[in-house]
């Protein structure tokens, strides 16, 4: 992937910095407070649904996340955790379709259904191989990390997490810990 044009201006940016710019456009709030999953609060917060589910931004995530599993080669998957991994993997499960290599995904419940088949994970999750698990934002690394131990426990390798946004408030450390690597398309530094 080289570069995409902007519909409205004909300019052409790097997909990266197209992405990037979305972010800043549609999911990035300041000036009140929010509280963060690990309970602390912020002024700073990437509500990264209008993006994930925008278009432009949507074909972005995929293209560029794709472009990582290519060049790794033995990636037999794409999971995460409900809610915000649910938007990237569909879109990089469909994108990959037409792609060299085609990535499954499935996705983890934070708790297992409860009924019907009661499953914690749902989808397509290859026992015994290599897979690759995402987040929309990670602050602590907390929720991508629990979806870890749930996809470990089920017989999967793990060994890189990507993010779209690394907050870069300790996830990349908490799962060092896990022996896992953290892989940012971008960082908060990226919008500052
Ligand atoms: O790295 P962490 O400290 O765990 O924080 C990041 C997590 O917080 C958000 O999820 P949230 O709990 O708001 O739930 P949702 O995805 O269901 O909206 C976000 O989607 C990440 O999964
Ligand atoms: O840490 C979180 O819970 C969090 C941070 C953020 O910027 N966006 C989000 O959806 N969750």
């Amino acid at each position: 992937m080289v570069a995409v044009a902007f519909a409205e201006t004909g300019t052409t940016y790097k997909p990266l910095e197209r992405l990037r710019q979305i972010i800043a456009e549609k999911s990035l709030r300041k000036g009140r407070a929010f509280k963060l999953s690990s309970g602390k609060m912020t002024d700073y917060f990437f509500d990264m649904k209008p993006t994930m589910l925008d278009p432009e931004g949507a074909s972005l995530i995929a293209s560029l996340i794709l472009d990582e599993i290519e060049k790794r080669g033995d990636i037999a998957a794409i999971g995460g955790l409900v809610l915000g991994a649910v938007p990237i993997v569909s879109v990089v499960a469909a994108h990959s379709n037409v792609r060299p290599r085609r990535v499954p995904g499935f996705f983890v419940r934070k708790e297992p259904k409860g009924h019907g088949t009661n499953q914690l994970i749902d989808g397509n999750l290859p026992i015994g191989a290599k897979v690759i698990l995402v987040d929309d934002v990670t602050t602590t690394g907390g929720s991508v990390g629990k979806a870890v131990d749930a996809v470990r426990e089920a017989g999967c390798k793990v060994e890189e997490v990507f993010t779209i946004v690394d907050r870069l408030e300790g996830a990349m450390q908490s799962l060092q810990e896990r022996d896992v690597r953290l892989v940012p398309l971008l960082t908060r530094t990226d919008f500052e």
